[in-house]
């Protein structure tokens, strides 16, 4: 599995916790940055990543920004994303099982580091299940058209 990874100004701390966990996990990243601490629009690192899963370079990105919103919406405007913005480990299981997320957002402003990370691993170890959720998730690409 490789991931692409990327946070604005609001998201770096937490986005650094999600890297030590790829390491951990011995997950293969791209790490999209920023480099500094400058403030950055997050539309901007939200696109290498949504157009990196989308065309099939990574398997599946995370974002985090402040709220995770604005990352979300900026990378649900990328044809064949699926991007959950998630802060609790059940909707981390349910999003990946029911709608085959490929992307997921964070607030760091709205999580710890802990709970973030628990967050993250869940959604990178559990499966999409198929069967009735397969036409669900087909309804939404057909959207895109
Ligand atoms: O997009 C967001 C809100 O939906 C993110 O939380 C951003 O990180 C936030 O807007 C950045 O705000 P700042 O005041 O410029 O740090």
């Amino acid at each position: 599995m490789k991931i692409a990874i990327s946070s604005d100004h609001g998201g770096n701390n937490l986005r650094k916790e999600i890297v030590n966990l790829l390491n951990e996990l011995g997950i293969e990243y791209k790490d999209f940055g920023p480099q500094t601490d400058d403030s950055v629009d997050y539309p901007d690192y939200a696109q290498p990543v949504a157009e990196g899963v989308a065309n099939g370079e990574f398997d599946k990105g995370i974002l985090i920004c402040g709220t995770g919103i604005g990352m979300s919406i900026s990378a649900n405007k990328v044809k064949g994303i699926r991007c959950a913005l998630v802060h609790d480990v059940f909707s981390a299981k349910a999003t990946r099982e029911h709608n085959d997320s490929n992307v997921l957002a964070m607030g760091e402003r709205v999580i710890g580091p802990g709970l973030a990370k628990e967050i993250a691993r869940t959604w990178l170890t559990t499966d999409f299940e198929g069967g009735r959720h397969e036409n669900r998730v087909q309804k939404i690409s057909a959207l895109e058209n």
